[in-house]
């Protein structure tokens, strides 16, 4: 007997999938190895990527600003196990924000402190950031945080706090898909570093978050986002959800809030960040690069398997 398999079925089992081949270190070992998969996976991952090195990095964020948009850049990593590795990571990060102040670019920088020796060592991880934040604030930037699976949302908001009481210049990203967030959001608006809002994009069990797609997620998220932009603390709200986008263009109009200090931000390849750029709104691209792209891509089409399409005919060189 054949199994029948439904569309939404299909597109889970895809999600699925693709979120276990993003972790499964010997698919990734081989498909790097492997002079025929290797182009076509880099082919695929071009789209969201800019680029592999720090230069190709830079040339993204040169056009990102000449279309109008601010940029934020994350070398690639998380999950550093290895201190060595962990302040040689800390030095391409110095490399980036030396580079950004060379070239004047409109950027700030963003990290996972999983890839700088959080789970390391609490310590390690605040030195090192505390060296990427004094860097980014002597060119004039910010450092934002970003968040990751809620096991650790603890340990990062205690090494922000830390961070945020000796740099006035670093920032922090709240997964929306959590039920701890509001009252988390309470805490970090006492505190002056930017507030980037997410979905929250790991996997996550139902006590402690909302379902990815469900209703609940998005009435939470449209909450906290009109919350934030209302609050007039620095905020960036970063969903490339067009119906939500709708909504929170509606709210800002309608409230008056267009002077508050609010951006959209969106990743590479991702959303329609343009016709909000049109629309008068402030607008920033966050653009990764490095070496480490194979989860990235994975993690990004497991978001939407319905872009395995557009990966194929990236992969085959049908980019139009
Ligand atoms: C700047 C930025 C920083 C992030 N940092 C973190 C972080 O630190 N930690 C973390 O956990 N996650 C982070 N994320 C990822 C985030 O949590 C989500 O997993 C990711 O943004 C997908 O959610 P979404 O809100 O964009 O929309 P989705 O929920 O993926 O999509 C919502 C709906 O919009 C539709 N849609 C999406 N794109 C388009 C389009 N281009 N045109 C038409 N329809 C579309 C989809 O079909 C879907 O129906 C970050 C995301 C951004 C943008």
């Amino acid at each position: 007997m054949t199994t029948t398999i439904r569309p939404t079925d299909a597109r889970l089992l895809a999600a699925d999938a693709l979120r276990h081949l993003a972790l499964d270190e010997r698919a990734k070992a081989h498909i790097e190895q492997d002079q025929v998969l290797r182009p076509l996976f880099e082919r695929m991952a071009a789209r969201y990527i800019g680029g592999a090195t720090l230069p190709e990095c830079l040339e993204r964020i040169t056009a990102v600003n000449a279309q109008g948009h601010a940029a934020t850049v994350d070398y690639m990593g998380e999950n550093t196990r290895d201190a060595a590795k962990a302040h040689a990571e800390t030095e391409e990060f110095l490399r980036l924000v030396q580079a950004l102040q060379g070239r004047q670019f409109n950027s700030s920088v963003s990290l996972d402190l999983s890839h700088i020796g959080l789970i390391i060592e609490p310590e390690i991880c605040h030195y090192n950031a505390g060296r990427i934040a004094a860097a980014a604030r002597e060119i004039g930037t910010e450092m934002i945080v970003s968040m990751e699976w809620s096991a650790r949302t603890d340990l990062i908001l205690a090494a922000y706090e830390r961070l945020c009481s000796e740099h006035s210049n670093v920032g922090i990203t709240c997964q929306a898909r959590l039920h701890r967030t509001p009252a988390d959001l309470d805490r970090l608006l006492t505190l002056p570093g930017k507030i980037r809002l997410v979905k929250g994009a790991y996997q996550e069990t139902a006590d402690v978050a909302y379902p990815r797609g469900s209703d609940e997620l998005r009435a939470t998220f449209l909450g906290l986002a009109c919350r934030l932009i209302a609050s007039g603390h620095p905020c960036s709200i970063a969903t490339h959800d067009p119906d939500l986008l709708d909504e929170l263009e509606t709210f800002i109009t309608a409230g008056g809030w267009r002077a508050q200090p609010y951006e959209f931000e969106m990743l590479t390849g991702l959303g329609n960040l343009e016709g909000l750029r049109q629309r008068g709104h402030p607008t920033r691209e966050y653009v990764v690069y490095g070496r480490e792209w194979f989860l990235y891509l994975c993690n990004r089409l497991a978001e939407e398997p319905e872009r395995l399409f557009t990966a194929v005919a990236d992969a085959l060189g049908a980019r139009p």
